[in-house]
């Protein structure tokens, strides 16, 4: 019982969807002064992680020839025949009708659809077709994964304010051009389970070398783009400095990833990948509670309200 428990939870991609559901609760903070509404954020934080994790179950479904042939993937619940394929089917749609009975009722029907299209965009139009069909398949399945702050944003504000679009679609862009240096860097190093099962992912297709000007030209983007918060006024000095450094180290391992010192760099870049988006993402939320004690910075620039505090 407790195995299967444990094979459950693994479904989810539990660590995947933690990040996805923090970059959505920056969001929420970001679009509105001082504290979102607690329902809405407990709520919509609630039915955006179980619709993440029933498009995660979604994906283990689909990709069960695919995960038993990489060794990366070949301990997983399906792969090892340890949860049957209907088991998975149940979990996946009890969890994506939960998310959308708790968005529709609890916080609001576009938060519900934006989330749901989420769901599709990344369990079947990523999983079921482009991984399969090409190798901009994370580049375009990107937008699913990148989508979590817009839907903090939807679900806070329900997009009623004047700029609530273009503020909500930079942190999207900014995960959205993310993603290729975070995969592809775990794609060089796992290119002969890619190779061996198929999948047409670009270190396969077009070779290492290619992939790692990839991975440089889009972090060079990224580290421009995570500027553009601040030109916009959206956040402060104290973000830029995060981003800054965050930026430069990122840089850094794309440049050397040209050269790599060993076959492990590839590696080391994903993982600090990871750390970087959690990073960057904490010094939005900070320079948010920051900005309006910064001098010459006010309520106007979206930070707390120094009156409803008092
Ligand atoms: C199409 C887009 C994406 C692709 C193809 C992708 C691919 C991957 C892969 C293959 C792994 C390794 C997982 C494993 O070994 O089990 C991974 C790990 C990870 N990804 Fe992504 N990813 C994408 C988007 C995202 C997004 C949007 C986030 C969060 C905002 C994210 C956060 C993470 C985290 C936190 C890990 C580490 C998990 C761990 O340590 O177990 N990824 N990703
Ligand atoms: C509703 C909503 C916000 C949905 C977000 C969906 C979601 C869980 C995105 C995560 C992206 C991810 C882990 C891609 C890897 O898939 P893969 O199949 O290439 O990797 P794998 O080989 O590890 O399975």
């Amino acid at each position: 019982m407790a195995i299967q428990a444990r094979d459950y939870w693994a479904l989810t991609k539990p660590r995947v969807v933690a990040l996805i559901v923090f970059t959505a609760l920056v969001g929420m903070f970001l679009a509105v002064p001082g504290l979102p509404p607690w329902r809405e954020t407990v709520f919509g934080l609630l039915g955006i992680w179980l619709a993440a994790a029933s498009a995660a179950a979604i994906n283990h479904l689909i990709d069960q020839r695919i995960d038993k042939v990489m060794a990366r993937t070949a301990h997983r619940p399906l792969a090892t025949g340890a949860l049957r394929p209907v088991q998975v089917l149940v979990f996946a749609l009890a969890l994506g009708a939960l998310s959308m009975v708790i968005l529709v009722l609890l916080v609001n029907v576009l938060t519900a659809a934006l989330t749901f299209a989420s769901l599709i965009g990344y369990a079947v139009i990523y999983t079921g077709w482009l991984k399969r069909a090409t190798p901009q398949n994370i580049v375009i399945g990107g937008i699913a994964g990148a989508a979590p702050p817009l839907l903090g944003w939807a679900a806070v504000t329900n997009m009623q304010g004047q700029w609530d679009w273009a503020h909500a679609l930079l942190l999207v862009l900014i995960i959205f051009v993310w993603t290729p240096p975070h995969f592809w860097a775990l794609a060089i190093f796992r290119r002969e389970d890619y190779a061996r099962a198929l999948v047409p992912m670009l270190p396969v297709t077009h070779g290492v070398a290619y992939t790692r000007w990839q991975i440089l030209i889009y972090s060079v983007l990224l580290v421009v783009i995570t500027l553009l918060p601040v030109a916009i006024g959206m956040s402060g000095v104290f973000y830029l400095g995060g981003a800054v450094v965050l930026g430069l180290v990122f840089l850094w391992y794309a440049w050397r990833l040209l050269d790599p010192p060993d076959e492990f760099f590839a590696m080391r870049m994903f993982n600090y990948s990871v750390v970087y988006l959690m990073a960057l993402f904490a010094f939005l939320l900070v320079d948010h509670w920051l900005l309006p004690w910064l001098p010459g910075a006010g309520a106007a620039a979206g930070g707390l309200d120094f009156q409803r505090i008092r």
